[in-house]
């Protein structure tokens, strides 16, 4: 275990007032007991004072333990590698420090010793945002049951360090009766929602896709989508390109069929019937020129299933907001955090962006993908969804192409949209893994995410 590497050394507990200051004490009893050197520092004991911490404090005493409380004045000093255990503050904690417990985090941040942090990092805020706050930067944290919102939110980054889920042996009907906005989506919660493929079944029962996609010098985008799609298992898939983009396609994937738009080098209309394709997924690689934005509005008006869009087709939409309100109920948005932010707004905290997701996906019942490491899924029944899959070496040009690509094939399919797109993120996240495993975050490429859905276990380890 990771933490294994901390035994044998000295610790300095930080406990506050409250519960989690009452594990502290409980924690600073067991490593005495296992012959730990422990000093146990008080941070307003003479408040009102939990009665978890009462008699854990009780239990304490009754083993040979160093217990200061501190003053305002006297800040301890501590050997450097001395572990500190910040049990000051967590899930309690309704407003943000000041006066002396603000200052004594700022002085444990500002030391060098190793920081465990017991359940939250002392100042980071269960429910609201903690953006610009004052919070222990801890390198561990150790919480109780389950993951916290916090723990999966862009901004709180720099504090929780690397996250231990402790199992408390919560009882489950507690956990079941609380009440949650947020799933965390792992392999147990896709095994719930995937379908298997019966043996009788043929390529008419896995849909057809089409991926509308391109334009002349971004054909790359088209191509990794569709390759995407391919591998999702959709029955057909169908790419749409503008007609200079037929033979990279036709070469680049030749199991997919190609339709020719009438324009040359970008997307400009379709004359042909779509009732046919059972999902669309458009905009990577599209551009923005007029003819683009006129058939994108035509399309919008005129199709009626669920669409995924994605790329150029969001900052369309971001530059004529009204035709959101033309968006097919279970339509998809796949935007990342700049095409986010055009389409809904800068300046919001992490927060914010999560709220304002849910109250756009109910409003407009669609379903908002807030693209990232922990990747959000906002559904218009008001749940949101934490992606628990991928890595950092996604972080590169084409990588939402190919998820773009895997949503629109799985909707084909006949999957629900908001399990297309939870199913989606999460396969995608899942190669993106296997792919760092392969051929490391550094090199792997979008292409290589492709090549990494072809793994037999992606979806059951
Ligand atoms: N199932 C569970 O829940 C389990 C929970 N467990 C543990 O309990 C912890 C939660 O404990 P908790 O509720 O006692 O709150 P905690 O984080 O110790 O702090 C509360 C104290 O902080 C104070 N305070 C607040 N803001 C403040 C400020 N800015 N500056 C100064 N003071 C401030 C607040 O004072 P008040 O607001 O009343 O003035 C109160 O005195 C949880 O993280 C986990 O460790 C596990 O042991 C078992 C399972
Ligand atoms: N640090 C990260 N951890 C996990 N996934 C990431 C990370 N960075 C990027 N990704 C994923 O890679 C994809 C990038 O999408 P996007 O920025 O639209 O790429 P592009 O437009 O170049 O195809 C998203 O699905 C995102 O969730
Ligand atoms: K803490």
């Amino acid at each position: 275990m990771a933490y294994k590497k901390y035994l044998n050394k000295n610790f300095a507990i930080f406990c506050g007032p409250g519960n989690n200051g009452g594990d502290g004490l409980a924690i600073a009893r067991l490593l005495s007991l296992s012959g730990h050197a422990v000093q146990v520092f008080l941070l307003n004991s003479a408040s009102k004072r939990s009665s978890d911490f009462d008699i854990n404090y009780k239990c304490l005493k009754e083993v040979a333990s160093v217990i200061i409380d501190l003053k305002e004045i006297s800040l301890p000093s501590l050997a450097a590698d001395t572990i500190i255990i910040d049990a000051i503050f967590g899930t309690g904690l309704n407003r943000s420090l000041d006066g002396f417990s603000k200052q004594l985090v700022e002085y444990i941040n500002r030391l060098n010793n190793k920081v465990v942090a017991i359940d939250m990092p002392s100042g980071l805020l269960t429910d609201l945002s903690s953006k610009g706050l004052t919070a222990i930067k801890a390198n561990n944290t150790l919480t109780f049951q389950c993951f916290k919102a916090a723990f999966l939110l862009p901004e709180n980054e720099e504090y929780f360090g690397n996250v231990h889920i402790l199992d408390i042996n919560l009882h489950p009907s507690y956990l079941n009766s609380v009440e949650t906005t947020f799933e965390l989506v792992d392999q147990q919660f896709i095994s719930s929602i995937i379908k298997l493929r019966k043996a009788f079944s043929h390529k008419g029962n896995f849909g057809h896709a089409l991926i509308i996609a391109g334009s002349y010098g971004k054909m790359g985008a088209a191509v990794l989508s569709t390759k995407a799609c391919l591998q999702s298992g959709a029955g057909l898939v169908t790419a749409h390109v503008p007609a200079k983009g037929v033979e990279i396609m036709q070469i680049s994937a030749p199991e997919a069929m190609c339709r020719i738009d009438t324009q040359s080098e970008i997307i400009s209309n379709i004359d042909y019937d779509l009732k046919p394709y059972t999902s669309i997924g458009i905009g990577p690689g599209i551009g923005k020129e007029k003819m683009t934005t006129s058939f994108l509005y035509q399309l919008l008006k005129d199709y009626q299933k669920p669409m995924v869009i994605d790329a150029d087709a969001l900052n369309i939409l971001s530059e004529n907001p009204d035709w959101l309100s033309l968006l097919p109920p279970g339509s998809i948005l796949t935007p990342h955090p700049k095409e986010y932010a055009r389409l809904f707004g800068n300046d919001m905290n992490d927060l914010e962006k999560i709220n304002t997701a849910l109250q756009k996906a109910h409003d407009l019942k669609i379903i908002i993908i807030l693209k990232g490491h922990h990747t959000f899924i906002a559904t218009p029944d008001g749940k949101g969804y934490f992606n628990t899959t991928g890595n950092a070496g996604m972080a590169k040009g084409g990588s939402g192409d190919v998820l773009t690509g895997i949503i629109t094939g799985i909707l084909a399919q006949g999957y629900k949209p908001n399990e297309a797109a939870i199913l989606g993120v999460y396969m995608h996240g899942a190669a993106g893994d296997n792919a760092a495993a392969k051929y490391g975050m550094i090199s792997m490429t979008a292409t290589d995410l492709i090549e990494a859905l072809k793994t037999p276990d992606l979806l059951t380890k």
